[in-house]
């Protein structure tokens, strides 16, 4: 699937950033262009590809320190400018516009909303997001904008691609260490979804496309991706329980939305050496993935790709109903509660005389 990205923010300019390597390391050929949008000027200078500062006017290049109403408002303010930058990458060619972000902060959270619905009407390919839900050791402040940028993301873009920080963190690492890992991770799954479609000469027919991708997002709402590998065996016979054990643990373990098994529509994509991918345990595994989603509208196809592993990569759409969702929405609203009472505390002129804040003198 052709695609062109849009990194909004630290997070998401990062995240950009490593699926453009990504997809230049392996040769798929499947991002066409990578744009980066910030009100941070230090965090664009490290970016390889075009950059756009925007708010400059407001907040004189140095972010808007997790403000995302202001996020919002200078994407709607500079707008202009940022599509301008798109202008000639998002050609004929372009089959998707990817807005990447990180939804806890300011300009993301704030930013790629205003965006995505701009990109909307404007262009007929879909535009989707990719947003980042923030850990839940992080801030309150970091709930509540997440939870305020989600709703607003996933009903705006042709489906909100999302990943939860917990998702992969390793255990004893601080999130902030952890960064670099996670979004080598997420690069390695959303990077091979980019290329599915993009196959290789010499393909079968059983090769999954790009528009098998676009119709598995087509329910819109909220999409998860779940990915694992194994090593593969001689021949296609030997790998049938692979395929099914990688398509499990991909589903269980490995997706970017812990818990997030519910879906309307599945796409189970299954890489390796063609004549490795047994036809048995694709449909097995396929079969098995209808009963887990409870989806009915469950497609397949292989990715031809020259390894010594088996991997399974499942795209599930319309995750909406999902446990981990539902905990997620309900820490933001409890944030926000919390957040309400404190201002009103503080709004309070005669808690002044109350608390221990300044020692009485007698
Ligand atoms: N996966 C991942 N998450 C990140 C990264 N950097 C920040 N985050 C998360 O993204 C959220 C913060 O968003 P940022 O992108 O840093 O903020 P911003 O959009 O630049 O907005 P301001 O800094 O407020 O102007 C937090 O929830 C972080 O946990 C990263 O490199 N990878």
């Amino acid at each position: 699937m052709k695609t062109v990205l849009i990194g909004v923010g630290q997070a998401g300019g990062k995240l950009t950033r490593e699926l453009a390597d990504f997809d230049s390391r392996m040769g798929f050929g499947a991002v066409l262009g990578a744009v980066g949008v910030n009100t941070a000027e230090a965090d664009l200078q490290e970016l390889p590809f075009e950059t756009v500062l925007i708010g400059q006017d407001r907040v004189k290049g140095h972010g808007v320190g997790g403000d995302n109403e202001l996020g919002a408002e200078v994407m709607q303010s500079d707008k202009q400018e940022v599509l301008a930058a798109l202008e000639g990458r998002i050609t004929a060619e372009a089959e998707a516009i990817f807005v990447v972000a990180g939804l806890g902060g300011g300009t993301g959270s704030g930013g790629a909303p205003v965006l995505v619905k701009e990109l909307k009407r404007i262009y007929d390919v879909p535009v989707y997001a990719l947003g980042v839900l923030p850990g839940r050791n992080e801030g309150a402040m970091y709930q509540v904008n997440a939870g305020r940028s989600l709703k607003t993301v996933a009903r705006e873009a042709d489906s909100l691609l999302l990943v939860d920080n917990d998702a992969f963190r390793a255990t004893g690492e601080s999130l902030g260490e952890g960064f670099d890992a996670i979004n080598r991770e997420i690069a390695q799954r959303v990077g091979l979804l980019f290329a599915s479609g993009e196959a290789v000469e010499g393909v079968g027919e059983s090769v999954v496309d790009s528009s098998e991708v676009i119709n598995t997002l087509r329910s819109g709402g909220i999409a998860a991706l779940g990915y694992a590998s194994g090593e593969s065996a001689e021949n296609a016979e030997g790998n049938i329980n692979t395929v099914m054990s990688t398509t499990r643990r991909a589903l269980m373990t490995g997706t970017s939305l812990p818990e997030a098994n519910e879906a309307d529509a599945a796409l189970l994509v299954v890489a390796g050496v063609p004549d490795k991918i047994p036809r048995k345990g694709v449909e097995r595994a396929r079969r098995w993935l209808e009963e887990e989603t409870g989806s009915l509208q469950v497609r397949g196809g292989d990715f031809p790709l020259d390894s010594d592993r088996i991997a399974s990569l499942i795209l599930l759409g319309g995750v909406e109903r999902s446990d981990r969702l539902e905990k997620f929405m309900a820490r933001a609203k409890e944030a926000q509660k919390e957040a309400e009472e404190e201002a009103e505390k503080q709004e309070d002129p005669a808690d002044a005389w109350r608390n221990d804040e300044l020692e009485d003198l007698l």
